[in-house]
């Protein structure tokens, strides 16, 4: 699992960190981690050559340093001070006395292209948002010369905090200091930031109090190992959990199905189709296993494809009162304010629906998806799954997102938040935590469409089993 915390709390952690180490310490760490990076990947020191593009704070000072020991090691090594007459001085006097040669804009431009590695130390943590002037030349060249660029902490240009592609260098690899930046994990600024290397420089998050705990966590796929329910030679099918469905509707029957089909293909003990009678119906035909009798349930999928049902806030209210997890998907959303919900509730928009339930913009949710995705969380006391190209789980009250594997957007298409709230009712019958469920349901469904051709969604449901045995093994 990436950890990931706010510039606000490596701030902090930084402060806490300095009142007990030597000047220079954490930087020196930094900047040999760094070194180690790129003298791997430019694979041998003799006859390699490395650009140095050093910004006027300590991100240009960890870029010096760095460049100095490769120096020394015997790669020629250029730089270029990016702001004139504004570098880190120490790290300057390091690098020019190894035996840099100091080149202008457009010696460094002309050297891209010809050499074998660009360290791009412009911007960290400090940053503003965006580049421009000078700064954005070197980023377009680096990036028309094809030649790899390592980042000093983040890709400069970006807002650590932030999910915005803003005008940056686009970089092969970043090597990042302390903790994992939001921008390293949130679409689209990660798909600028290449490989990640988290470089533990000794911060004490623990010494930080409320700050030290990460704003986000993303899940790899062996979180989602751990934590999915593996039935036993004990288990039946109440131990592995009986969801209950009323999605879909006449004029959206499919909807219905899809989640039946999501449910029956992430391993649920058994499904009851308990909505529209044609609903039913069409889920029998196409599975032969669910049952459209009612009895025992143990968490219920409602909402999805139930268009504008007229007794929609009532049924919701009805299946409320059984005090069992429940996913409210699609159409049943439209009645979340009229209802008391608790953590084991589980909300599932898209942008656009939690657009409507906090009566904001959809623009102003994808600017500030974890501001808004909190928002809904402790407004309605809920755990919401917000669906999109990054997936995001919040629970009520807590400081950490949870961020589902990413997986590519074949999925971007209609039924596959049908067959995604299946996977997550399957999970919460299966006794996991909503935000739990959630998280491993989105990430089951991502992996699958990463290691599959492009299917639609009942389709692709049914390759679930496969990634399952990958990810599980013999277990
Ligand atoms: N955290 C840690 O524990 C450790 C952190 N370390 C390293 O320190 C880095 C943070 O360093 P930092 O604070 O000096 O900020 P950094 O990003 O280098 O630049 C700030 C300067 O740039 C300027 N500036 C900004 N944007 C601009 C623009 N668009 N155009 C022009 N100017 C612009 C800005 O100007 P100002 O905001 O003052 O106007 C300011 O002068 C961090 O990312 C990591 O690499 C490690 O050494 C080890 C331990
Ligand atoms: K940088």
């Amino acid at each position: 699992m990436l950890l990931v915390h706010s510039v606000e709390s490596i701030r902090a952690a930084e402060e806490e960190a300095f009142a007990r180490t030597e000047a220079g310490e954490l930087m020196e760490r930094a900047s040999d981690a760094l070194a180690t990076s790129l003298l791997r990947d430019l694979g041998h020191t003799d006859g390699t050559t490395l650009l140095v593009l050093a910004g006027p704070g300590n991100n240009g000072g960890d870029a010096l340093w760095a460049g100095a020991r490769l120096a020394g090691r015997g790669v020629r090594v250029w730089v270029h001070a990016v702001v004139p007459g504004r570098v880190h001085p120490a790290g300057w006097a390091a690098c020019t006395e190894a035996g840099a040669t100091s080149v202008d804009l457009e010696g460094a431009i002309s050297l891209m292209g010809r050499v074998d590695r660009i360290v791009d130390g412009v911007f960290g943590i400090g940053g503003h948002p965006g580049l421009t002037g000078e700064g954005l030349r070197l980023a377009e060249a680096a990036e028309r010369s094809g030649t790899p660029v390592t980042s000093v902490d983040l890709p400069s240009g970006l807002a650590a905090d932030g999910a915005a592609a803003h005008p940056s260098f686009r970089a092969e690899r970043t090597v990042t200091f302390g903790s994992a930046k939001a921008c390293q994990v949130l679409q689209p600024a990660a798909e600028r930031c290449g490989e990640i290397d988290v470089v533990d420089i000794g911060l004490h998050w623990e010494a930080i109090g409320e700050l030290g705990a990460p704003i986000l966590r993303q899940w790899e796929a062996a979180d989602v190992a751990a934590r999915w329910p593996v039935p036993t030679c004990r288990s039946d099918k109440y131990s592995r959990g009986v969801v209950g469905v009323d999605a879909g509707s006449a004029t959206y029957p499919g909807a219905g199905v899809l989640v039946a089909y999501g449910a029956a293909y992430a391993g649920t003990g058994m499904i009851r189709s308990l909505g529209a009678a044609e609903v039913a119906r069409a889920t029998l035909a196409a599975i032969p296993s669910v049952v459209t009798a009612p009895g025992r349930v143990q968490a219920w999928v409602v909402g999805s494809g139930w268009g504008d049902r007229h007794d929609g806030a009532i049924r919701l209210a009805e299946i409320l009162d059984q005090e069992v997890p429940v996913l409210i998907d699609a159409d049943g959303l439209r009645h979340v304010p009229d209802v008391t919900l608790s953590p084991e509730h589980l909300l599932t928009p898209h942008a656009g629906e939690l657009a409507r339930l906090l009566q904001v913009s959809r623009a102003e949710v994808e600017e500030d998806p974890l501001g808004h995705i909190h928002r809904a969380a402790d407004l309605f006391g809920a755990t919401v799954l917000l669906k999109g190209a990054t997936q995001y789980v919040a629970t009520p009250w807590e400081r950490t997102v949870d961020v589902a594997v990413p997986g590519p957007g074949w999925t971007a298409q209609a039924g596959s938040g049908d067959t995604l709230s299946g996977v997550c009712g399957s999970l919460l019958a299966a006794g996991l935590p909503a935000a739990e469920a959630a998280v491993c349901g989105a990430s089951l469904q991502a992996l699958t469409a990463a290691a599959e051709p492009p299917l639609p969604p009942h389709a692709l449901a049914q390759r679930f089993g496969v990634t399952l045995r990958g990810l599980l093994g013999d277990r």
